[in-house]
């Protein structure tokens, strides 16, 4: 892998790469761009096929949080974390402890929190070593399991793009076909399955499966035949780049509003959808509430602040699908345009000298 060509193409600010013999600790820390503020992104483990696969999903989902906190609203940079390992077998608190003390060493310019493959545990136990952690446990204050709020952010979403596609936001009766039912998707079908609606779902995991059959009435595909479902809207909750050539042309829905990052495999994916008149709710910013959630910690955590923020995303999405039409645009693009419009107005602001214990001047002082 050609590194620094790929880390300048789209401007990374650094890459960390952290390893603990000890405990088996092999991550990642990506930080892409600090412009509005120190760089928050969760945590994933994972199995990947390689390290250079890891490299490029640390760098691919941390440069999503950049345009994630930005088109937010939050006055935050992009980051993310990707730790090698399978989350069943390979964890061990030490490993934690290990990335807790790297993560300490940038002195705040990336503050982590949960992805998939970590847990609240998890973020406990980075808490040892430093403050530069969110989503911790609520005895600490603190607002725990992000995924309950990525979930209200993305049912409300979804609401904004069934508006979009079929002329009302109510989704009773509307057929949802979900990919990967986990800790966001769960709680989502929760909302879903209270509004009216009927879901089809897929798991790797049976169990999960089972779950949503039991609790809310699913209906049970294999993990292959969801793109071809008959349904009003496909939910990508399971992992990245399910919309690609393969999948498109199978798809029936008429509407994507799902919480995996990086949903398209490519860009063109996202024009080929609105060439088809697919409402696409661009991920970062339908998946924005568990970031919002844990952001509101780092102000002493108010959960009604925090949701009311969190409802802001069907409005975005809104603005968003509005632009696209006027502008003839694909949907990402417009939301594109939104984030870098702000990050774009921070860094052309005045950058005034301030002194600071360690420029030339102070040391010159004594
Ligand atoms: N947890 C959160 O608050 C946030 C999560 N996200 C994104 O949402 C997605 C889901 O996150 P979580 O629910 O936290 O993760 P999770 O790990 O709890 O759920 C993902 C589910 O997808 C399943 N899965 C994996 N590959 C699959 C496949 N090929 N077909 C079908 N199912 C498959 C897994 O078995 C698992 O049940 C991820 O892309 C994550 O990055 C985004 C924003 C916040
Ligand atoms: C899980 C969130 C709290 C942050 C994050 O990494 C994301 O939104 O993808």
């Amino acid at each position: 892998m050609d590194i620094f060509k790929y880390l300048e193409e789209s401007d990374y600010e650094q890459v960390v790469f952290c390893q603990d013999k000890n405990s088996g600790l092999k991550a990642i820390i990506a930080i892409h761009d600090t412009t509005l503020g120190p760089a928050l992104g969760g945590t994933r483990m994972w199995t990947y096929d390689s390290e250079e696969e890891a490299v490029i999903d640390a760098l691919r989902l941390s440069k999503g949080m950049t345009y994630k906190n930005a088109a937010a609203g939050l006055n935050l940079g992009g980051g993310k974390t990707v730790i090698i390992g399978d989350p069943k077998k390979d964890k061990n608190p030490e490993m934690f402890r290990a990335f807790g003390r790297y993560i300490q060493g940038l002195n705040g310019r990336y503050i982590t929190a949960e992805d998939v493959g970590t847990t609240v545990q998890d973020m406990d136990t980075i808490y040892m070593e430093t403050d530069y952690v969110t989503g911790i446990s609520p005895e600490f204050g603190s607002s725990g399991n992000p995924s309950p709020a990525t979930a209200y952010g993305v049912y409300l979403g979804m609401k904004a793009t069934a508006k979009e596609a079929f002329g009302s936001d109510s989704l009773e009766g509307k057929v949802v076909a979900v990919q990967g039912v986990g800790n966001v998707a769960y709680h989502m079908c929760k909302h879903l399955h209270e509004e009216g609606a009927k879901l089809i779902v897929t798991d790797i995991n049976k169990e999960a499966v089972k779950r949503a059959m039991e609790d809310f009435g699913a209906h049970a595909v294999d993990p292959d035949d969801i793109y071809g479902v008959d349904c009003d809207i496909y939910a990508p909750c399971a992992l990245g780049a399910t919309i690609n050539d393969d999948t498109i042309p199978q798809l029936k829905a008429k509407a994507i509003a799902g919480s995996a990052n990086n949903q398209l495999a490519e860009d063109r994916h996202g024009q080929k959808l609105h060439e088809l008149g697919i409402a696409y709710a661009p991920d970062y910013v339908i998946n924005s509430g568990g970031v919002i959630n844990v952001a509101d910690e780092l102000n002493g955590y108010n959960k009604e602040r925090a949701y009311k923020q969190i409802e802001k995303i069907y409005e975005s999405l809104d603005k968003i699908f509005e632009i696209s039409k006027r502008d003839n645009i694909p949907a990402h693009q417009a939301a594109d345009r939104m984030a870098e419009e702000r990050i774009e107005s921070v860094s052309k602001s005045r950058s005034t000298f301030l002194r600071n214990e360690h420029n030339i001047i102070s040391r010159r002082n004594g």
